[in-house]
This record gives structure tokens, C-alpha cells and sequence, in this order.
């Protein structure tokens, strides 16, 4: 991990570089500063690790401390039983009825999104992730928290700048994500928080605003209502810790909800900008379905759009917003068929970018191939192959609202516009996180309106 340590590469690629090294083997040991990892390669025991044995590998062996950093104890970072109960109560704002609900508040996004895109369909070089973002960042608003942020209007937003801060790299950060086992003497010694102290706040007041603007309005089945009734069911002691748990509820659902899709749509249209056939092919598809329903998109025909869906799939493997999983053991684990045997309290990585870009699971990895999702090359693939949203228990709550996002979004960007790469992108990316493609400084297209 050498690379990584000295930020040479991104953590998330140094796990694939390790993946592609040891292409014969079911696994690989090797050293995270001074502890010993494994990474596993062979589908059926990342089934059994995701899956089969999730007791034995159900959380991520993150270190966070909630007395110190409060803002980090959320879904992403909680274990045991505390994650148990937060994901039953927070998963009831994600079922697949409920997404179907929120499709007209996301369409209205969507238009708001048409409109703004009218001020940059005139050929000039524009970023189409700062576009992107800020519709991400509305639709959450609106979708999920219920609340207008409207940063398509205005551009400069509060929540836009928190957004902007947290993907922004730091130092402490780069150090906690390679040290997992980090003690938290030295965390609290040295100030290696992950976050600045403003977001807690910022979240905190969002909290507080929301609250009591539910106090005088009806109540409403979504996340804020799921979230409340975690709080009533949470064993924290003070009620400042249950706000905590609150704010850092809001903190990662936006953060994560409004930078994946954001990155996922733009580098779709990236992609799509670079090879105008499957650009045309798409928007052709789109135009067809909506034609053959009076000109109406509604939910229902979404699913007759199954070029898009490939391209979307296309996109996630190759620029996947995660490109590791994690898990940490907490029993000894005998590897099946083997005699190994994997230790208690050992970090485990399963590195989707190195699944999603073997070659013995896709035909031209290094290409954009919407074909690798044909029904016929999906039924080839053994399962666990193609996982950007994880899999199992813990796998991304928000799987189905994401894809509804990335494809409305998508929808209405390609409907009456055209793409082309600029001349001022420069390749390859630039990459900003540790943990998964999230782009620096933009992703600059030309754009034109078509009849
Ligand atoms: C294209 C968009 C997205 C991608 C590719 C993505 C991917 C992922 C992945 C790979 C994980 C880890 C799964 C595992 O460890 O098995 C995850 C977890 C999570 N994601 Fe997403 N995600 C996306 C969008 C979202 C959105 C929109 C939200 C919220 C509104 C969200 C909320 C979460 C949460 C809360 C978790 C932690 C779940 C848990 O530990 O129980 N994600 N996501």
C-alpha cells in the first residue's frame, strides 16, 4: 500500500492494482499500515462474506468516536445492535412504494433542471457536474427531507457549500482511511477529525428547523418521520445526543445522496459526449417510449427504457462512487475449500473496481460497453461481479431512489440536448476521494438544444 500511504494513488485504486496482481487467486493478504487485511477476489466467498455470513462480518471496522466527532455516528459508520435498529426504522423511507410516491417531486426537479440547462445550451464550455450536483442536492432536499434548498436557482446555497467542503480532500482524512485501527488517544491528540466541527452545526440547526416546522404542519410518512421514531427508540442517554444522532442521520444522507448520483450522471453524459452513436441511441430510446405515452413520462414507462438502464449499469461499473467494500471479522472464519483460516478483528476489502474491471467477467473492460448489460451477458456473469451499490444486509439503502435519480436526471439532460466533450477537459480524471470515483475540478462538455 505504499502508493497510497504516500498519496500517490488513491486508496480505492490501490485495492485494484492488488486485485489485478493476483489474478489466480481467491484472496490476497496483505498489510494496512500495521495490520493485517484480506482481500478477497472469488465471488463465492465475497457471497459469503456480504451474505452468508454477515454476523460474522456485519460491520465496517470504520473508527469513529461519537464523543468526539458526534457527526460521524451515522448508518454508515454504526455496528451491532444501534445499526440493526437504525437501518429497520430508516429503510421504511426507501421502499420501492415509497420511491414510486416521490417520482412527481423528482420530475419537478427534473423541469427546474431543463430550464437552467437553457443558459449553457449555446456550445460553451460548461461543468456539467456543478449542473448535476445541484440537481442531486434539490431532489434530496425535496425528496427526502422535504424541505425547497433550491440550489439550482441558487447556485451559492448553504447546503451547496457544506457539500463542497466535505468532498474537498483533507489531510486527516487520507490518514484515517488507511488506519483504520487508529486509537483514538492520537484521533482526540491531534485533532485527526474527519470533519470541521461546522457541519455539526449546520446539520444540528436543519434538525431543529425541521422539528419544529413539523410541530404546526401534518405529519408526513418519510425520512424525518423514520427518523424520529429512531430517536424514540434509541437507547442514546441525553437529548443532545440524540440530536447528534439526528444531525449525522442528515449529514451523511445528504452528502452521500447528493455526490454519488451527481457523479454517476455526469459521467454517463461524459461518456455519452465521447461516443455519439450510443449518445443518439439513447436519446432515440427515450424520445420512442415517451412518444408511444401521449409525450407523458411517467413512472410506469421508466422501466420500458432498457438501453438507458444499460448505460446507466455501464456507467457504475466503470466509475463506480464506491469502489471498495469493507467489512472487519468478528470470529475466526475458515476460508471454504481452502485451509485458511481468516482471524477475528481482520479488516476485509472487496474491491468492486477490480471486479468491474476483470477481464474474465467483461468482454472490453477498458471500454464504455453498454452491451456487458445485455440480458444475455448479465446471465453469463456469475453473481457478485457487478456490485456498485454493495450487496447483502448492509448493501446502499437508498439503491432504488439512487437509480431513479441517475435516470431522471439523465432523461431530462439527454431529451432535447446534445453533448460533446470540451477541449478544456483534461484526462485522465483527476480523482478527489479515497473511497470511490468523485472528480476534481469539474467535468467540462459543450452543449447544444436539438428539435
Ligand atoms: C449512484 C448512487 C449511489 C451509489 C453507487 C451508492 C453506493 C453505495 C455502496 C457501495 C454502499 C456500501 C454497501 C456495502 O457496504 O455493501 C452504500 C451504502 C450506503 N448508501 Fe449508497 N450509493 C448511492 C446513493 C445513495 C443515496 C442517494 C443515499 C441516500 C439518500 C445513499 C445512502 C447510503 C447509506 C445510508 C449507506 C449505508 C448503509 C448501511 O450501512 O446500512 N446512497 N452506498
Amino acid at each position: 500500500m505504499a502508493e497510497a500511504v504516500l498519496m500517490k494513488k488513491r486508496v480505492f485504486m490501490a485495492y485494484a492494482d492488488l486485485y489485478a496482481k493476483f489474478g489466480h487467486s481467491k484472496y490476497v493478504g496483505f498489510f494496512t499500515m500495521q495490520k493485517p487485511s484480506v482481500l478477497i477476489r472469488d465471488p463465492s466467498i465475497i457471497k459469503d462474506v456480504l451474505i452468508k455470513e454477515f454476523s460474522n462480518f456485519h460491520h465496517r471496522g470504520i473508527t469513529v468516536n461519537a464523543q468526539v466527532e458526534p457527526i460521524t455516528n451515522h448508518l454508515f459508520s454504526m455496528r451491532g445492535e444501534e445499526w440493526k435498529t437504525s437501518r429497520v426504522k430508516l429503510s421504511s423511507a426507501f421502499a420501492t412504494g415509497k420511491i414510486k410516491i416521490l417520482f412527481p417531486r423528482m420530475q419537478k426537479i427534473a423541469e427546474r433542471l431543463q430550464v437552467e440547462l437553457a443558459n449553457v445550451a449555446n456550445g460553451q464550455d460548461f461543468d456539467v457536474e456543478a449542473l448535476c450536483e445541484r440537481f442531486c442536492i434539490d431532489a434530496i432536499g425535496s425528496c427526502i427531507f422535504g424541505i425547497d434548498i433550491n440550489s439550482l436557482d441558487h447556485p451559492e446555497s448553504e447546503f451547496r457549500f457544506i457539500a463542497k467542503r466535505v468532498a474537498s480532500f483533507r489531510y486527516q482524512r487520507a490518514i484515517r482511511s488507511l488506519w483504520p485501527g487508529i486509537p483514538n488517544k492520537l484521533i482526540e491528540l491531534f485533532k485527526i477529525t474527519l470533519f470541521e466541527d461546522r457541519f455539526r452545526t449546520f446539520f444540528t440547526k436543519v434538525v431543529e428547523d425541521t422539528m419544529k416546522q413539523r410541530e404546526s404542519t401534518l405529519h408526513r410518512s418519510d425520512f424525518f418521520n423514520a427518523l424520529l421514531s429512531l430517536k424514540n427508540a434509541s437507547k442514546l442517554d441525553t437529548v443532545q445526543q440524540k440530536l447528534d444522532m439526528m444531525a449525522a442521520q442528515y449529514f451523511f444522507f445528504f452528502t452521500t445522496g447528493s455526490r454519488s448520483p451527481a457523479t454517476s450522471i455526469t459521467c454517463a453524459l461524459f461518456e455519452l459526449s465521447r461516443h455519439e452513436e450510443i449518445q443518439n441511441k439513447t436519446r432515440l430510446e427515450i424520445r420512442t417510449v415517451l412518444q408511444n405515452n401521449q409525450g407523458q413520462l411517467t413512472y410506469d414507462i421508466l422501466s420500458k427504457m432498457t438501453y438507458t438502464d444499460m448505460v446507466i449499469a455501464e456507467t457504475l461499473r466503470k466509475y463506480p462512487t464506491m469502489g471498495m467494500l469493507l467489512r472487519r471479522s468478528t470470529q475466526n472464519y475458515h476460508v471454504p475449500s481452502t485451509d485458511s483460516v481468516i482471524p477475528n478483528n481482520t479488516s476485509i476489502v472487496i474491491s468492486i473496481v477490480g471486479l468491474h474491471n476483470d477481464k474474465k467477467y467483461y468482454e472490453r473492460p477498458d471500454q464504455f460497453y453498454p452491451e456487458h448489460f445485455t440480458e444475455e451477458a448479465k446471465s453469463k456473469r456469475p453473481q457478485y461481479t457487478f456490485i456498485p451499490f454493495g450487496e447483502g444486509p448492509r448493501a446502499c439503502i437508498a439503491k432504488h431512489f439512487a437509480k431513479l435519480q441517475v435516470k431522471i436526471g439523465l432523461i431530462y439532460m439527454l431529451l432535447n440536448h446534445k453533448y460533446e466533450v470540451s477541449p478544456k477537459q483534461k484526462l485522465p480524471f483527476k480523482l478527489q476521494s479515497n473511497f470511490g470515483f468523485a472528480i476534481e475540478d469539474g467535468v467540462w462538455l459543450r452543449c447544444r438544444k436539438i428539435d
